[in-house]
């Protein structure tokens, strides 16, 4: 394994560490900040501004203006789409910068970095730059007194509030198309991955962006991101992150102007493998190691639940084992990691007891030690996890780490019951050849989406949420998610 040491981990020379107001970076009231560490080092990256509660005020004041101004949210949707592509365009112009900046502050390998996330937000922000002039209002079907006109509506000013993650694909999701709708925003990101966005924002000013549009509030959570949440000139807020994070959003909302709330938020998704699956039962291991373990597991949709026919069930443990045992786990800017670090001890030391809690109770554990690198990092190496009961929490909770556990199934009926048997229901994924049993259980599974044969989250044209706990009032992602961003009108006319 490569080790990182503090003197290789360079940020770019563009980092800034103020927040990002009005077009311009500014200092936190009173100078203030936090620490940002790294995952890689454990050790100290730099030092970020953090927002307070009149920080957070002096940004919903300036996306206010901005919105009041009308000089994004009154212009024609083509004009706004000429700036966001220029804006997609400079984030790939910078996107080996910004996959770095993410690397580093987030410990996701490099080329995970460079070759998903960053496309993947130049990606997003041309998509909704060329579809936001191609969305039409309506008109009622009305007699001939009368003309009735839908029209949307740009909400006003949307907090947006992201985990560490994906800094950079999630916010994307949002900003996209908040801004093509023609709103104004405040992002707050993840204190434990604060410096992306502010690139964005600077970015954005440099494509024609309108200053006091695009707004950053670096911080704490229960400081900045409940200003945010509790703000009355605040009119939406769209928010990824926990489900007991959600929960206080709405609770803000409900404390406050009743803003409109977005919530996506974690799962425990069920992969489903079907017995005829049995003489490619490698290629299905390999794609559900890389469902469970890709981002080290950190991730919203990870399959971290398998459930498999039990006549396969043996020799598909053996092949996970043999899967997990191969990722390369280590420094995230090594190109042959696969895994990088956890994103804080105490995330690690959770990984660990969840681990040890179910090998206390019977569990076979393949793999899932620390590896103690002199770098002081957050590293767990992959752990598959077997023989265990369904209600254990390794198969019950949402780890958020490179864990999977495997039960059996002897019918389709099972499976489905097995699969539902959560109160999140946000990915699924179905392995099996037989049409009917894939569309049944497609059909049957409680979930935003459920993939068949290939773990995916769709694409950018599908709209992604959950079922349950695991998401609330609206959609990232697809046509869909300008519902979030825009206020229905009725226009009534008695034409006389
Ligand atoms: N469904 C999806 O699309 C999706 C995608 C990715 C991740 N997730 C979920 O995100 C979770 C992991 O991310 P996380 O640990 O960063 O989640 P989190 O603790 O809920 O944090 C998410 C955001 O909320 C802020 N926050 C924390 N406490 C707050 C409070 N009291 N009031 C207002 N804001 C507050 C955080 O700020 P600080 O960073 O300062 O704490 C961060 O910006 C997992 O559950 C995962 O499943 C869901």
């Amino acid at each position: 394994m490569t080790h990182a040491t503090a003197s290789t981990i360079e940020l770019p020379t563009s980092v800034r560490t103020q927040m990002y107001r009005d077009g311009a970076f500014v200092d936190a009231e009173g100078s203030a900040t936090f620490e940002n560490l790294s995952p890689a080092t454990g050790r100290v990256l730099n030092h970020v501004a953090a927002a307070s509660e009149s920080d957070v005020d002096a940004a919903v004041e300036s996306a206010r203006r901005a919105f009041d101004a009308g000089l994004w949210s009154k212009i024609s949707p083509a004009e706004r789409k000429a700036v966001l592509l220029k804006f997609a365009d400079l984030i790939e112009a910078n996107a080996a910068e910004l996959a770095l900046i993410d690397s580093i502050d987030a410990g996701k390998p490099i080329t995970d970095c460079e070759e998903l996330d960053i496309p993947d937000v130049v990606l997003t922000i041309r998509w909704y730059a060329e579809a936001i002039d191609k969305v039409f209002g309506k008109v009622s079907p009305t007699g001939s007194d009368n003309l009735g006109l839908i029209v949307r509506e740009p909400s006003g000013v949307v907090g947006i509030v992201v985990p560490w993650n994906f800094p950079s694909n999630t916010l994307s999701w949002k900003i996209g198309p908040a801004l093509a709708a023609g709103n104004s925003i405040v992002v707050k990101p993840a204190e434990l991955s604060p410096l992306s966005a502010l690139r964005y924002a600077e970015l954005a000013t440099e494509a024609g962006i309108p200053a006091g549009v695009f707004n950053v509030v670096p911080g704490l959570g229960h400081v900045a991101g409940k200003a945010l949440g509790l703000h009355n000139d605040v009119d939406v807020i769209t928010f990824t992150g926990s489900t007991e994070v959600g929960r206080m959003f709405l609770r803000y909302a409900a404390d406050s102007n009743l803003k409109q709330v977005a919530l996506e938020m974690g799962g425990k998704s069920p992969q489903i493998v079907f017995a005829d699956m049995e003489s490619q039962l490698d290629e299905v291991a390999e794609d559900l190691a890389g469902a469970a373990f890709w981002n080290g597991g950190q991730n919203c949709s990870a399959g971290s639940r398998i459930l498999v026919h039990n006549s396969v069930k043996s020799a598909f443990v053996t092949l996970m084992a043999e899967k997990a045992a191969a990722r390369k786990v280590g420094d995230p800017l090594d190109r042959e990691t696969e895994i990088g670090p956890l994103i804080e001890a105490s995330a690690r030391e959770r990984v660990l007891r969840y681990i040890d809690d179910a090998r206390s109770a019977g569990a076979v554990v393949h793999g899932g030690a620390a590896i103690l690198e002199e770098t002081g990092g957050f590293f767990v190496s992959p752990a598959v996890v077997d023989s265990v009961g369904k209600d254990s929490a390794v198969v019950r909770d949402e780890i958020f780490g490179p864990v999977v556990a495997i039960v059996g199934f002897d019918t389709e009926e099972e499976a489905i019951s097995l699969a539902n048997d959560t109160e999140y229901g946000l990915a699924a994924n179905v392995w099996t050849h037989d049409i009917d049993v894939a569309l049944r259980v497609a059909r049957a599974v409680r979930a935003g989406t459920v993939a068949v044969n290939g773990f995916s989250e769709g694409d950018i044209s599908t709209p992604f949420g959950g079922f349950g706990i695991s998401g609330f009032g609206g959609h990232d992602k697809g046509l869909e998610a300008f519902d979030q961003y825009t206020e229905l009108k009725t226009i009534w006319v008695t034409i006389r």
